[in-house]
C-alpha cells in the first residue's frame, strides 16, 4: 500500500482520475478488454466527472460497481444510477456497463448469475466507510466470511444489519487480484479508519482484505 495526499478534494478528483487514465491507457495497451469496478456511494462521482472526458478507447472497456445495493436502478440509492450517470457520459459513454441489480431476482440469484459472467476485474476504484467497509464487505454483515474467504466466489451476497436492503459485492479475493487498485478516502475520519484498519483483522476491517499494491488517494 502506498499513500498519496491531496491538499483538497478538488485536487484529489484530479489527481485520482489522472492516475485512473494513466492506468486504462497501460492497460489497453497489452489487452484488448478492460474490465473496471467502481465505488458507489458519495466520494467518486467528481473523479467520475473528469475520467469521463479521458480520450481513451472506451468501446473496449467494460464498467460495473465495486458492489450494488439491492435496489431497483431508479432507487436513489442504486450505485448503478450514480455511475452512469456520472461516468457513463462524454467520451466514457462507448464504455459497457454491467448492472448487477435484475426486478425478478433475489440477490442470491444475482449473484449466481454474476459469477457465471465475471471471474476478475483489472482495475478498481474502491472507496471505505468509517466503520472500515469497503464495496459492501461489511464488518457486521451476515455474509461476510464468505466474502472475505480465500475461495469466494466472485460476487457474494451481504446483508449488513446496519444497512437498509441486501448488498451484493466483489468479494476480497476478486477485488484485491485487480492489477491497478485505487481507494479514495476523504476526511480525518476515514484517515483514523485507515489506520486502525490496518492493526485489525479483516472480520473486523473488510478494508484491510483489499490492500496489497493499493494506491491510497487522501484529501482533508
Ligand atoms: O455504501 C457504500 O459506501 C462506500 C463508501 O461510501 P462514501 O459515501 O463514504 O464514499 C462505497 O465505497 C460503496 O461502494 C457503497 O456501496
Amino acid at each position: 500500500m502506498h499513500k498519496t495526499d491531496y491538499a483538497n478534494r478538488d485536487e484529489a478528483a484530479k489527481g485520482i482520475a489522472a492516475a485512473m487514465e494513466a492506468d486504462l491507457k497501460t492497460l489497453l495497451g497489452s489487452q484488448d478488454q478492460v474490465t473496471v469496478a467502481v465505488a458507489g456511494g458519495t466520494t467518486p462521482a467528481p473523479i467520475f466527472d473528469i475520467l469521463a472526458q479521458a480520450d481513451l478507447d472506451w468501446d473496449r472497456v467494460t464498467i460495473m460497481a465495486s458492489d450494488e445495493r439491492w435496489v431497483p436502478e431508479t432507487h436513489d440509492r442504486s450505485n448503478a444510477q450514480m455511475i452512469r450517470a456520472r461516468l457513463l457520459t462524454g467520451p466514457a459513454a462507448k464504455a459497457r456497463f454491467l448492472p448487477f441489480h435484475q426486478d425478478d431476482l433475489t440477490p442470491d440469484e444475482g449473484a449466481a448469475a454474476l459469477c457465471k459472467t465475471v471471474s476478475s476485474v483489472d482495475m478498481i476504484l474502491l472507496g471505505m466507510g468509517t466503520d472500515m467497509h469497503t464495496a459492501s464487505l461489511f464488518p457486521d454483515a451476515v455474509g461476510i466470511d464468505a466474502g472475505l474467504a480465500p475461495d469466494a466466489p466472485s460476487f457474494v451476497v451481504m446483508h449488513p444489519p446496519s444497512q437498509p436492503e441486501a448488498r451484493i459485492s466483489l468479494s476480497a479475493r476478486v477485488l484485491n487480484a485487480a492489477a491497478c487498485k485505487h481507494l479514495a478516502i476523504y476526511g480525518q475520519d476515514k484517515a483514523e479508519a485507515l489506520a486502525k484498519a490496518q492493526t485489525c483483522d479483516a472480520k473486523e476491517a473488510p478494508i484491510a482484505a483489499v490492500l496489497t499494491d493499493m494506491t491510497v488517494h487522501w484529501a482533508p
